[in-house]
């Protein structure tokens, strides 16, 4: 299952649906995946539990049959209902434990940890990824921590031998930077979310292809 996960963290598309809505979120999905995004997560920061189950089953449609997993930002009750992959939650969320107990064993839980203790405190029995940054600032989440840059980046996944996503400002041109610090994915909202054809967006991370230790 990690060596498999790892695959699906290395280009992970997290949704915004307004950044997204000049094409479309599901659309914009579909455009993505056919470019090479491995992994989804709809992250509605603005919407209803109601409002990101039904995103949720449109997405999930979109992605029948692609192998590409869907994960639920922030709202653990919206993933089970709509019987997404998994969830990924942040540190002023819900907490990993009480997380697992309503995902069940099987879904993935995804964990956002912006500091060296927070990293050390991410425990394997609830939690299967890491979220690790922002390595860079961006205005796609106001509220941040400090930005890691690489180096930053490469002491935090030294620290933890969860897989893990590098997230926070990223773009093509940061492929080379997020592989020498070892990260097994790339988590990306602008660089895809409303771009003009977000297929291309996502093939402009073709050569993002770390090696993994498993
Ligand atoms: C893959 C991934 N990593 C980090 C985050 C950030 O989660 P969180 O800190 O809970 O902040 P919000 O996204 O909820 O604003 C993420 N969503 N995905
Ligand atoms: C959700 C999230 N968590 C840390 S930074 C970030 C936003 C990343 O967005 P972008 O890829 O547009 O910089
Ligand atoms: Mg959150």
């Amino acid at each position: 299952m990690t060596g498999q996960l790892k695959d699906h963290l290395r280009l992970y598309l997290v949704t915004d649906p307004q950044l997204c809505a000049q094409t479309g979120i599901v659309e914009t999905v579909r455009r993505a995946v056919a470019g090479g995004v491995t992994m989804v997560q709809l992250r509605a920061k603005h919407a209803t539990t109601a409002q990101r189950i039904d995103l949720a089953m449109a997405l999930k449609a979109a992605l029948q049959g692609t192998g590409v997993p869907l994960v639920i930002n922030d709202d653990v009750t919206a993933a089970v209902a709509a019987d997404a992959d998994g969830a990924h939650i942040g540190q002023g969320d819900i907490a990993p434990d009480k997380a697992r107990a309503m995902l069940g064993p099987d879904r993935i839980l995804g964990l956002s940890c912006e500091t060296p203790q927070t990293v050390r405190d991410a425990d394997p029995a609830y939690v299967d990824y890491l979220g690790l940054g922002p390595v860079f600032g961006t205005d796609t989440k106001t509220d941040h921590a400090q930005p890691t840059g690489f180096d930053g980046l490469a002491d935090l996944i030294a620290l933890s031998s969860l897989p893990n996503v590098a997230i926070g400002g990223l773009k093509p041109d940061h492929i080379d930077g997020v592989l020498a610090s070892g990260a097994d994915g790339m988590a990306v909202v602008s660089a895809i979310c409303g771009q003009a054809d977000p297929k291309a967006a996502a093939r402009a991370f073709h050569s993002f292809k770390p090696e993994h230790k498993t």
